[in-house]
């Protein structure tokens, strides 16, 4: 017997909205339709017409657990996500104590199992580990990075002959690489020569758009370099330059019916805020790399829309008000972003800059693909995936309130924008997010492992975690 049958539901079919139904069995989309005509089910969920497209797949959140809890928890973190129609996150490793060995993986799945209420993957950090990078790929992390080449929140940045040792273990296993692209040298040389500068928007111009393109062309020449080059992902590009490198770059490595090798995101506020919104942002706006000029934002949506951006990612970065009340200069970098990437986005659908159909592309198919979950059976709303799924009211733009948002972060820097938020989110088939509340069990999310996981005989997983790890 199905578990669930969804009913009075529309759904994105060639470009238009078809009135469907669709059935879930063990979790799974077992069949989308205009009528199923059957009459025994566990759940009926009537859809009363919203739309259902895929929930988004976020690969890049900060959930600040284990070590700074106050910022963001997993339980807060997962269920902010939920709310905000995402069921999938991959965590990035800059944690206390960071994801760079077997133990920090260890006491990080740990606290993940416990408390999430979405299906999660979490990353392995590079910093001077580059002799442990394949013992955590064994152990199931689901990509490397996010690789920091310059300064950003956890310290954990290193240098361009450490990238290019990491990229070449990284190419070795065939694993992912996840670039935070920015030039420490040109930031740290800027730092200086503007010490005395209190412009308001002295940290776009202490790591300008120069300082992307640099680094991501010294990676994608350091990675070229290397015995067995790795696959790149650039995680948050905010730049037309490094757009244009990385279009150059996949080209040259793509030949037609390839798979591509090299990938980028964006995150939100390098779409939907700028330079300009730093007078009343202030230090709200300080995240990197920074905020761009109104025109390179602009550029960014376009190049999201023509295929040279490849997927959205919040880069959710939690810190406390509080913290961010001081001067620019000391204040920490970073947004929370988890639970409005998909109202901004289906609001941005609303507004007529994005397609739906390039919405779903690029929150849940492509991420699913790039970061190696649909083999997983995460990203598409067809048969045999998982029914990880976002219902909304196309119609139903509301202003984003921090208030109203579920992580513990006391502010968000799209306060009073257009959101368009999920009126229901299910993962696997269980409803998580109801339009008005959690409804999901503490730690219901399951571990995504990645592909280097280590297998036995039979092709079962062996989890090589110390589950007696101190909290
Ligand atoms: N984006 C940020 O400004 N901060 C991130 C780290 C990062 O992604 O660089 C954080 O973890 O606070
Ligand atoms: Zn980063
Ligand atoms: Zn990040």
């Amino acid at each position: 017997m199905p578990d669930v049958l969804i009913q009075n539901a529309r759904v994105l079919e060639d470009g238009r909205l078809v009135p469907s139904e669709i059935l879930i069995e063990d979790g799974k989309i077992k069949g989308i339709a205009k009528e199923f005509r059957i009459s025994s089910y566990d759940e009926l969920i009537n859809a009363d017409k919203m739309v259902v497209i895929p929930a988004g797949i976020d690969g890049h959140v900060h959930f600040r657990d284990p070590g700074m809890t106050y910022k963001e928890d997993w339980y807060s973190g997962s269920c902010s996500a939920a709310a905000g129609g995402i069921a999938t996150v991959l965590e990035h490793p800059n944690t206390l104590p960071p994801v760079i060995d077997k133990s920090g993986l260890s006491l990080k799945l740990k606290h993940a199992k416990k408390k999430s209420v979405i299906d999660f993957g979490i990353n392995g950090g590079v910093t001077n580990n580059v002799d442990q990078l394949k013992e955590i790929w064994r152990l199931g992390i689901s990509v490397f990075g996010e690789i920091f080449m310059a300064e950003s929140t956890g310290g954990l940045n290193i240098s361009n002959d450490t990238l290019g040792d990491a990229l070449s273990k990284i190419g070795e296993v065939d694993a992912l690489a996840c670039i935070h692209a920015e030039d420490e040298a040109l930031r740290l040389e800027n730092e200086v020569l503007l010490k005395n500068d209190t412009g308001i928007d002295v940290h776009s111009r202490i790591r300008p758009n120069e300082c992307e393109e640099i680094a991501v062309r010294d990676c994608i020449k350091i990675n070229k370099d290397t015995a067995v080059p790795a696959r790149l992902h650039f995680c948050h590009t905010s730049t037309p330059e490094a757009v244009s490198l990385i279009a150059k770059a996949q080209k040259e490595l793509s030949p037609v019916g390839n798979a591509r090798k090299i990938t980028c995101e964006v995150a939100p506020h390098h779409l939907f805020l700028s330079t300009k919104d730093y007078n009343k942002l202030g230090t709200l706006g300080k995240m990197n790399p920074p905020l761009r000029s109104p025109e390179d934002a602009a550029y960014m949506i376009q190049a999201l829309n023509s295929g040279l951006i490849n997927a959205v990612a919040s880069d959710h970065a939690p810190h406390m008000h509080y913290e961010k009340d001081v001067p620019m200069r000391s204040a920490p970098s970073g947004v929370p972003g988890v639970e409005t990437l998909m109202p901004l986005m289906l609001a941005a659908v609303r507004k007529n800059l994005i397609s739906l159909e390039r919405v779903i592309q690029v929150t849940s198919r492509n991420p699913a693909h790039i970061f190696g979950l649909d083999r997983l059976g995460k990203g598409s709303m067809a048969e045999g995936y998982d029914a990880d799924l976002l219902l909304f009211d196309p119609k139903k733009t509301v202003p984003i309130k921090s208030k109203n948002l579920h992580t513990h972060c006391d502010w968000t820097p799209y306060e009073g924008m257009d959101g368009i938020f999920p009126g229901m989110t299910l993962s696997r088939g269980d409803v998580v997010w109801d339009g008005f509340q959690i409804i999901a069990k503490k730690g219901r999310g399951a571990f995504l492992p990645g592909a280097g996981l280590k297998t036995d005989e039979d092709g079962k997983m062996i989890l090589e975690y110390d589950e007696d790890d101190d909290e």
